[in-house]
């Protein structure tokens, strides 16, 4: 059975854990997903597999791409796909057509954007409206990594009781799910005992209804991993290994 938006509200309910991970391609989507993960984005952090040193990069075209790949790998999981840097902050207008071009040319059920109060929650209220789930993303917001770096948010009383407020207007607005990043814990629990949504957490402690990772930092393919990401093998070394070995086999003409 596939997952839906109201199943999270209702293991939020419950106290059952929301499991989520990144992917982009169908070969990943399609381990993730006969593993049992609830929930899978594709993230614009897929740059750092395609080399950038930033998530700005990502165009519409590239994470559509990479969505349809995931679709094809998807069976259970409740598939969200981020929106890019700049395809929804221009005008809400802006924000339909790429909203709408992604449910309609890659078969996700949601999409994500991230920021808060007032322009953004404007925004998705109107997507909600035209039937269009969404998923809220605060705290650090790494498209807007040329103004925050990428510290951790909320760390003064009164950052703290932005995010918070930027949280209840989300959630009026219409998110089905809002994503934490990189807040104390203190401030991730007092936003999930606050919302009747699920919160996902990354970087936002253990009190989150839910914890989403970056799939190429948990089975250590990216060079580099935030300090709050676990790496939980490294394949890495593994690839290298099977490359050097192959390419040793080929030398000495032991392979085939
Ligand atoms: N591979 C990967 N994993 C991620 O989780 C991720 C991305 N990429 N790209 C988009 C954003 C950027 N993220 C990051 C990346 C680095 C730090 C980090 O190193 N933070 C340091 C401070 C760094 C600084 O101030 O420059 C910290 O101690 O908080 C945090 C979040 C999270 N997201
Ligand atoms: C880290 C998650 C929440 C994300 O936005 C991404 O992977 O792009
Ligand atoms: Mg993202």
């Amino acid at each position: 059975m596939a997952i839906t938006t109201q199943q999270l509200l209702q293991w939020k309910q419950q106290g059952r854990s929301i499991v989520a991970l990144t992917a982009w391609d169908y070969a990943i989507a399609q381990l993730l997903d006969a593993a049992g993960v609830d929930l899978i984005l594709v993230g614009d952090s897929m740059a750092v597999v395609l080399g950038y040193e930033t998530t700005l990069p990502i165009t519409l075209d590239e994470i559509i791409y990479h969505a349809k790949a995931v679709r094809r790998g998807v069976k259970r999981a409740l598939l969200v796909v981020d929106l890019p840097f700049l395809t929804y902050q221009e005008s809400l207008q802006q924000a339909m057509h790429s909203a709408g071009r992604i449910l309609k040319e890659t078969g996700a059920q949601a999409v994500k954007l991230e920021g808060g109060y007032p322009a953004i929650a404007e925004t998705i209220a109107r997507l909600v409206q035209a039937g269009i789930p969404v998923m809220g993303h605060v705290g650090l917001t790494p498209q807007s990594v040329h103004q925050l770096g990428l510290r951790q948010q909320g760390k003064t009383q009164e950052a703290s009781e932005r995010i918070l407020q930027e949280a209840i207007a989300l959630e009026q607005a219409g998110v089905f799910s809002l994503v934490l990043e990189h807040i104390p814990a203190d401030l991730a629990m007092q936003i999930t005992q606050k919302l009747s949504i699920p919160t996902i957490g990354i970087g936002a402690g253990t009190h989150c209804d839910g914890q989403v990772l970056v799939t190429s930092d948990v089975i250590g393919l990216a060079e580099k991993h935030p300090p709050f990401a676990k790496v939980y093998t490294n394949l890495r070394e593994t690839i290298t290994k099977a490359v050097q070995d192959y390419a040793l086999d080929v030398r000495e003409r032991k392979f085939p």
